[in-house]
């Protein structure tokens, strides 16, 4: 499970694009809605938006085109200079950190990954993946040796002498992981990597990712605009519209109780049984486990507690990961929820 302590703290950050744009902040104090902004010329790409990214978990900013995401999390870097709030980084203010700071905290803590893998073409695997360690003064044998494994941790050991044309577009996207995970960062962000990809090989780099992860235990922030990658993904989303977040939350919460319509939009086809945990429609055990039945994790999903009622069971027995009981799930409330799509 994700530990509670925030890596990264973003506060009240707003990106204003358009001349004038600090000078409109102040006068305008709270009202930047996006309605002010346009009758004063200007663009809200980001508003507002607080967030919190906790050590080890997956924070996917999900949004679509246009919300804001890659401008936020470029404002979350300092490649894009924010026009208000605050961005705590291990407690560290960094809107208050020299440039040379901020280079240091980029190449040493911070890992990137782009859609169109940003690949040095004329470089092989081996050099491009080695490249950000060369950047840093890291000698030939000992920046060599850790690529190799970077290179073999995503699945491409033997296409080290390879170019990026010699590559398909999922290889390429593992170099460009390899590459970024390469410097060992403590916080990892990944814009859109998988949306050049056709959809089986960005399912199998998604399923990769998640491998990844498991291993690795990173604190991530991962933009897409696919509601069901975000789902698929996160630990948490945050949902973006017009430059703010309109609602964050885990993706069982989202699903479940979505805060906006503009929000139910995007969770009306999500099959809910595969994303809502037993723990969240379990009953109270009172004390008493059904007699005789079977048991269920409580962090399983809903769907993958089905199967396990058999054909006549009615109750199944709830246990946490250490197997003591927490809960009964009763067959009627899997049934009601699978109705509800
Ligand atoms: N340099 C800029 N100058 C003016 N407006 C900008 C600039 N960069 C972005 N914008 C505007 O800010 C808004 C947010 O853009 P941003 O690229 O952050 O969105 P996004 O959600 O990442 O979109 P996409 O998924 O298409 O990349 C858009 O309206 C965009 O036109």
């Amino acid at each position: 499970m994700p530990s509670p302590e925030p890596k990264l703290i973003c506060c009240n950050v707003s990106k204003i694009f358009g001349s004038g744009a600090r000078e409109f902040m102040a006068s305008a104090k709270a009202d930047i809605s996006a309605e002010a902004l346009a009758s004063a010329g200007l663009v809200g790409a980001v508003r507002n938006v607080d967030l919190e990214v906790r050590s080890g978990e997956i924070f996917v900013i999900m949004g679509l085109s246009g919300s804001g995401k890659s401008t936020l999390v470029r404002c979350l870097s300092r490649l894009i200079e924010p026009t208000a709030g605050e961005i705590l980084f291990n407690g560290e203010n960094l809107l208050a950190a020299s440039d040379s700071r901020m280079i240091e905290i980029r190449r040493h803590q911070m890992g990137m990954v782009f859609q169109n893998f940003a690949l040095l073409p004329h470089l092989t695997v081996l050099a491009n993946v080695a490249f950000p360690l060369e950047v840093q003064g890291i000698d030939r044998s000992t920046r060599e040796a850790r690529a190799r494994k970077m290179i073999e941790l995503v699945g491409l050991s033997g296409k080290e002498n390879a170019f990026p044309r010699e590559l398909s577009g999922g290889q390429q996207q593992r170099v460009g992981i390899a590459r970024s995970l390469a410097v060992e960062p403590e916080l990892w962000f990944l814009d859109e990597p998988f949306s050049a990809l056709d959809p089986l090989i960005r399912r199998e780099m998604q399923d990769e990712f998640m491998r990844l992860q498991s291993v690795l235990k990173k604190t991530i922030v991962f933009i897409t605009h696919d509601f069901d990658e975000a789902i698929r993904l996160a630990d948490r989303i945050a949902i973006m519209k017009d430059g703010a977040v309109v609602q964050a939350g885990t993706p069982e919460d989202i699903v479940l109780n979505p805060a906006t319509a503009y929000v139910a939009e995007f969770t009306r086809n999500v099959p809910k049984a595969k994303v809502v945990r037993v723990a969240s429609i379990m009953r109270q055990a009172n004390g008493a486990m059904p007699n005789g039945a079977a048991t269920v994790q409580a962090h399983a999903t809903v769907s993958e507690a089905a199967p396990v009622f058999g054909d006549n069971s009615e109750h199944l027995g709830v246990v946490d990961g250490d197997s003591q009981p927490v809960g009964v799930l009763h067959r009627a409330d899997v049934v009601d929820l699978m109705m509800r799509g």
